[in-house]
């Protein structure tokens, strides 16, 4: 973790009570920041260089365990959805995490000054509803150009020679102006499991995604880069995920906006969750084994070609 500078009054990685007296921690960099609650692990702001929310979080959003914070980033482990015996999305979203002061070394040395490694173990109570030791470590990382990256390494310390399977997903959700005006570049004729017809498979079409009532599917083997273009923000987030194979595209529209206590009933208009996750071949770990999945976010101007935003410009830059 690293400390105040000298050199200026920025403070990169500063610990603080958010609602409700939560701890939460607040990241800065040039002119962006981010801010992530140990309840949860939740990223629950990105802002740009000029002050604006990239993130959605919903106004009837209760930071009060055990709900989950309703947007930002909550963190969807051992389970994705509702298939298996846990909870919905599993526990991870509604633990406190603690903040870890000397990790294990990441391959490559980090340069960055704003980030902060979290570690989630079970409690022995916790294990009782899954019944598994594992140590879940987070770095969340906000770069010098306000790209926010997350990594997760989860690592089986069970100690009586068991395996464990998990499903995992980031579950984003992005700010936008109106739903409308969205169109997702990068899952065109990929293969997805329609959550709202008993998870059957399909194939999406050739053209961009774009909404007009509500989604959840869930994109199997998709490439690693996804862009989300907002035409009236004349914005693009680009999403680059490592280790996590499918996206989960998800915006409950107005029926189910309305059945959320801790949603308001037009807020679909101005959010989209798209998720780097592994949900169709769940990873399985033996003990002393780890996984590393990451997500990196960048928004980035939107380009005009003749009136028409360029995805592919997007897309194929590095
Ligand atoms: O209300 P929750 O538990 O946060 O879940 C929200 C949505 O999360 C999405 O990822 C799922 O695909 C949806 O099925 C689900 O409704």
């Amino acid at each position: 973790m690293s400390t105040a500078t000298t050199t200026s009054d920025r403070v990169p990685v500063e610990f603080c009570k958010g609602i409700n007296g939560l701890d939460k921690v607040i990241l800065r960099e040039v002119r962006s920041s981010a801010e992530v609650y140990l309840y949860g692990g939740h990223v629950t702001s990105w802002k740009n260089d000029h002050g604006e929310e990239l993130l959605f979080v919903s106004s009837k959003a209760q930071f009060k365990p055990p709900k989950a914070i309703r947007g930002g980033i909550p963190i969807c482990f051992p389970q994705f959805g509702g298939q298996g015996n846990l909870e919905q999305h599993g526990f991870a979203r509604n633990k406190i995490w603690s903040v870890e002061t000397d990790p294990p070394p990441f391959p490559t040395v980090n340069s960055n000054k704003a980030f902060v490694d979290l570690i989630l173990k079970p409690s022995e109570d916790d294990m009782k509803t899954w019944p598994h030791s594992y140590e879940f470590r987070l770095r969340i990382t906000l770069g010098p150009g306000g790209d926010l990256m997350l990594t997760s390494r989860i690592r089986n310390t069970n100690a009586d020679g068991k395996p464990f399977t998990f499903t995992f997903a980031y579950h984003t959700y992005f700010s936008v102006s109106d739903i409308s005006e969205v169109r997702v570049e990068g899952l065109e004729t990929i293969d997805y499991l329609d959550n709202l017809q008993n998870r059957e498979r399909f194939t999406e079409q050739g053209d961009a995604i774009t909404f007009e009532g509500e989604v959840d599917k869930v994109y199997v083997s998709t490439p690693t880069k996804i862009a989300i273009l907002d035409h009236e923000k004349k914005r693009t987030f680009v999403l680059r995920k490592d280790g996590l194979p499918d996206a989960v595209v998800w915006n409950p529209w107005d029926k189910k906006a309305k059945a959320m206590a801790d949603f308001g009933d037009d807020e679909y208009k101005h959010m989209l969750c798209v998720e780097a996750a592994v949900v169709e071949k769940p990873i399985t770990l033996k003990p002393g084994e780890e996984w590393k999945g990451r997500q990196e976010l960048s928004a980035v101007p939107s380009s005009y070609c003749s009136g028409q935003l360029d995805p592919q410009r997007v897309l194929q830059s590095s």
